[in-house]
């Protein structure tokens, strides 16, 4: 029997961060729940990109990018989709979803969702670095642990 490990070393990783500037206040709070755990397995300032986008929608482009760039081991995508009067919400999430998806299954590189799809602003930011926890946090323990994973298969 053989079990891959999915451990949490992280020596000479290099990671992309994709982030949707919409709703920033909660954004710039999921980027740096992100980097901060990412200093925390050693991954410091110079190993990490980032890229700033528009809104969710155009996360995936230039998460698409960024990895077929050979230039990082995996990316961790965020966002901050709250819900309006409009069925707009529905589009940009299931879309952004969609569009990640693919990237990170059709590409060279896993790509972590760390896009919040919340009814209000007080639920973003509770999982944003509120009682929630941080999803950007996750993103990076999550990533970790697939670029370790991959390199063993
Ligand atoms: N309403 C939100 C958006 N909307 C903008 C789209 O993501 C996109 O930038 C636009 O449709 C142009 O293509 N984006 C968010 O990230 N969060 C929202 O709540
Ligand atoms: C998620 C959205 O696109 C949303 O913020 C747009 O708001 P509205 O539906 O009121 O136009």
């Amino acid at each position: 029997m053989v079990i891959l490990d999915h451990s949490r070393i992280a020596s000479g990783f290099k990671v992309g961060i994709v982030v949707a500037q919409f709703n920033e206040l909660v954004t710039d709070r999921l980027q740096q729940g992100a980097i901060l755990q990412l200093k925390k397995y050693g991954i410091n300032d110079e190993a990490i990109t980032i890229a700033k986008v528009s809104g969710a929608l155009e996360l995936p482009r230039i998460a698409r990018k960024l990895a077929d760039s050979g230039k990082v081991d995996g990316i961790i995508a965020l966002g901050a989709v709250i819900r309006g009067e409009t069925s707009h919400y529905d589009y940009v999430c299931a879309e952004t979803a969609s569009g990640l998806a693919q990237v990170s299954l059709n590409g060279p590189v896993p790509v972590m969702f760390g896009v919040l799809t919340t009814d209000n602003l007080d639920q973003a930011i509770n999982r944003a670095g509120g009682k929630g926890g941080n999803k950007g946090a996750d993103c990076a323990d999550g990533l970790i642990e697939m670029i370790n994973l991959e390199k063993q298969i």
